[in-house]
């Protein structure tokens, strides 16, 4: 067994975010390579009607789990739900819940987020900060705790274009903005939102920053790392290539290529597409939570898991990549056949995207009209261009990732789990 997966075993370990993409792959990888760890915590908040244990229930009946399930039969015993929600000061976690977490937790990996990029501030503050604020309060009377693994990006400080492994403070303290919020109105947030937000592109990418800020400001004796992803896909090899559970990032425009009702975008072929797969983020996470633990570093360090200087990839060659791929496999009732071009500039841009995307969608909503049937290809086109329009910012740039204490973490691990991380590189 891996000296990773031995340190997992017999520890209680507490996930927040534990039913988002990310966060199903850290459970299956933790329950695969150390079923004999103690106990998940997970968060979760009811959602659509759903309680908890029925939310963690069919989480774990998806097909990402098939392989887990032969090699730990009792993952649900292993499983915790707490009932927790991040948009509560409070939490909302009960009082005898709040005191297992207190009194068992070794670990934490700090996953949950609004990941939105159109978030409204107030609302991207309080998962993505005060969240976390709440939660650095919990970890420091958390007796047991050897270790708190914070998920941040590497797009928090995007307006850089050469980031380090370092904190970067924003004008802004977290406190005041936090504060702020407590008697500011929606409209007047809105107002002020470009001005906080500056020279990053969105809302998600400003209050990862800020949420980073606290950590380093409010982690006090606490042993802590965060970990920065850039672009995380479908997994690599764990515990099986090409799962992926949602449409954000690179996955939804991926898929509306493959049905053909993406023909083209505004993108700059030789920026460097800086994609990680989720296996690989979460063996760095992993190795993360036992070096830190283990070693015991004397500041909180950052660790970039990115791979465009490790093995760089173009979006033009991506792009390719994709076609030929949907060539080979292509997905069932497309629309048209996959073509995907980049535009260099807005006006090419606005012609295709009314020749070749408003115009066949309004045509063949016409004809479903005709036809009986609902339409749906204008809305459907429109949430597309509307999410591209959220992406471009990320296809039309390149950064630069320092990665020595991703590389120093590397020469720590022994050969076996060594292997692991770098065959996903
Ligand atoms: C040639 C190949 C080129 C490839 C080119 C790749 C470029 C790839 C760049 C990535 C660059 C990231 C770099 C940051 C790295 C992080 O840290 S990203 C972290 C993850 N965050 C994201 O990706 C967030 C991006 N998405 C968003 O913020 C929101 O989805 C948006 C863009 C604001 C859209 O919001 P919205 O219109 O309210 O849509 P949303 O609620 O998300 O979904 C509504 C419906 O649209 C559907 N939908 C959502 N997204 C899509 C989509 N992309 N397509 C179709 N339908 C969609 C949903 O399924 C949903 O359907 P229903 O449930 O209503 O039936
Ligand atoms: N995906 C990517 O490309 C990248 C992601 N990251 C970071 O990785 C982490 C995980 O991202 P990812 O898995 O993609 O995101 P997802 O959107 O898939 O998951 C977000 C998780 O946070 C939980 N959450 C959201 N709001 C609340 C709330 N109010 N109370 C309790 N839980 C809540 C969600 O729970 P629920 O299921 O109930 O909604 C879900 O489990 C984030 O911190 C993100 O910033 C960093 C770089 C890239």
């Amino acid at each position: 067994m891996s000296m990773i997966a031995a340190f997992y075993g017999g520890k209680s370990i507490l996930i927040t975010g534990a039913t988002g993409f990310m966060g199903k792959v850290l459970i299956e990888k933790l329950l695969r390579t150390s079923s004999e760890l103690r106990a998940i915590y997970v968060l979760v908040r009811p959602k659509a009607g759903q309680t908890l244990q029925q939310r963690v229930h069919q989480m774990l009946d998806c097909k990402l789990f098939d392989k887990v399930k032969e090699v730990c039969p009792d993952l649900h015993a292993k499983i915790r739900p707490i009932s927790a929600d991040l948009d509560h000061n409070d939490l909302a976690i009960g009082k005898e819940d709040m005191q297992e977490l207190l009194s068992c937790t070794n670990i934490v990996f700090h996953c949950a987020a609004t990941v939105r990029f159109d978030d409204h501030l107030r609302h991207a503050v309080q998962l993505n900060v005060k969240a976390t604020q709440q939660l650095l309060l919990m970890a420091s009377q958390m007796p047991k705790l050897e270790a708190f693994i914070h998920i941040s990006t590497a797009f928090a400080n995007c307006n850089l274009k050469h980031i380090d492994e370092v904190v970067y403070p924003c004008p802004v303290e977290p406190k005041q903005i936090m504060d702020s919020m407590e008697w500011l109105d929606d409209s007047i947030i809105e107002e002020i939102t470009p001005k906080l937000i500056g020279d990053r592109p969105n809302t998600y990418t400003y209050t990862k920053a800020l949420g980073e800020m606290v950590v380093q400001q409010e982690s006090g004796n606490l042993n802590m790392a965060i970990v920065r992803p850039s672009i995380v896909g479908a997994t690599w090899q764990e515990p099986f290539p090409g799962w992926v559970d949602n449409l954000n990032g690179p996955s939804g425009l991926i898929i509306a290529t493959g049905k053909g009702l993406l023909r083209s975008i505004r993108a700059t072929p030789m920026a460097v597409a800086d994609l990680i797969p989720v296996d690989t983020v979460v063996n760095l996470t992993l190795a993360v939570g036992w070096y830190t633990a283990v070693h015991r570093p004397k500041s909180t360090l950052i660790y970039h898991c990115t791979s465009g200087n490790l093995n760089p990839c173009k979006w033009g060659d991506m792009g390719l990549q994709v076609l030929a791929t949907f060539e080979k496999i292509p997905l069932e009732r497309a629309f048209r056949r996959p073509y995907a071009d980049f535009t260099t500039n807005s006006i090419t841009t606005h012609y295709w995207n009314t020749v070749s995307h408003r115009a066949p969608a309004l045509i063949y909503d016409f004809y479903l009209r005709l036809t009986g049937r609902k339409p749906r290809f204008t809305k459907l086109m429109n949430r597309l261009l509307k999410t591209i329009s959220m992406l471009e910012y990320f296809i039309n740039n390149s950064w630069e990732w320092s990665t020595g204490n991703m590389e120093m973490l590397m020469s720590e691990l022994s050969p076996e789990d060594k292997r692991e991380l770098r065959s996903t590189y």
